[in-house]
């Protein structure tokens, strides 16, 4: 067991004792990532975000041990569905055996083929209508709409952090004015529903799925609601920062750190090998 600690790279003592729990057990185990900057490398434009070549191929070996596997994501459930088919990909995220996409930051669901959803909440239309105006001051913002959110990137400003900055207050009274919730993340200001995050999400997932362990991967803030649902909840949890120059605030508080999207998948892979040598 020591040279798998090892081989995994795990730097905390309960996360020692969690990927070991996970690895005696991998019937009781849920796998869960979130997609953008985890699973999919990050890109100047959100619809060309596509999935990591190797990754559906892998979750779908881990699919087929573990009890559950689950994409905990901002995107909207079925964009993360199309964007999890690389380019030419034989393989994608729909051909996951059980695979389970929480979108929109938990609020839709998408099994099967198909997404379950609350209809978009009161205030976003007035969003809709705002955004624009707020962006105009920002050459190079991009709104994206997500139907049931609302994003305002700025990665395509010629200082992307400044503009993050100066937009962050404008977007602030916004969401309260409609009764929104700012969701910060990497060179983007979300505008979403309240009441939701990736930790309640994935917490209510592990319940569902009478979970005995998990691993979940992330690279962003909104991923660490996640992060502390692993470390507090019920069953003994692994949290794998996907690491990145922009994004820090994880890597404290990650069992196990690996460099973006291609050592997330390096270490899912390497937990595949190791079941399978079970
Ligand atoms: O929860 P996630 O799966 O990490 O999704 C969070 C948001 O990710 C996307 O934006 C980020 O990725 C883009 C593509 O690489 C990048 O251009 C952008 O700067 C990043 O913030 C996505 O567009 C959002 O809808 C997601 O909520």
């Amino acid at each position: 067991m020591g040279a798998d600690m090892e081989r995994f790279g795990v730097r905390t003592a309960t996360g020692r004792a969690a990927l070991e729990a996970l690895l005696a057990d991998p019937a009781g185990a849920v796998i869960a990532s979130d997609f953008d900057g985890t699973l999919s490398p990050i890109v100047a434009d959100p619809a060309a975000a596509y999935i990591h070549p190797d990754a559906p191929a892998v979750l779908a070996g881990l699919a087929r041990t573990v009890a559950g596997v689950v994409i905990v994501t901002g995107r909207p459930a079925a964009q993360a569905i199309e964007l999890g088919r690389p380019p030419g990909g034989e393989v994608g995220l729909a051909d996951v055996p059980g695979l389970v996409v929480l979108g929109q930051y938990g609020v839709e669901r998408w099994e099967d083929g198909q997404v379950t959803a609350p209809p978009p909440p009161p205030g976003l239309d007035r969003v809709r209508a705002a955004l624009p105006g707020l962006a105009a001051g920002f050459p190079g913002a991009r709104i994206e709409d997500k139907g049931r959110a609302l994003a305002l990137h700025t990665r395509g400003c010629a200082d992307p952090q400044g503009a993050l900055q100066a937009l962050a207050d404008p977007v602030a009274k916004l969401a309260a004015e409609t009764g929104l919730h700012v969701e910060p993340g990497r060179m983007v200001l979300e505008l979403r529903p309240p009441g939701m995050d990736k930790g309640v999400a994935l917490s209510a997932f592990l319940a569902e799925r009478g979970a005995r362990s998990v691993l979940f991967a992330g690279d962003d803030l909104g991923d660490l609601a996640a992060f502390d649902a692993v470390h507090r909840g019920p069953v003994p949890g692994v949290a794998v920062c996907s690491g990145s120059a922009e994004v820090t605030a994880l890597r404290d508080k990650a069992d196990i750190v690996v460099d973006g999207p291609a050592g997330v998948v390096g270490l899912l892979r390497a937990l595949a090998a190791a079941l399978a040598a079970r």
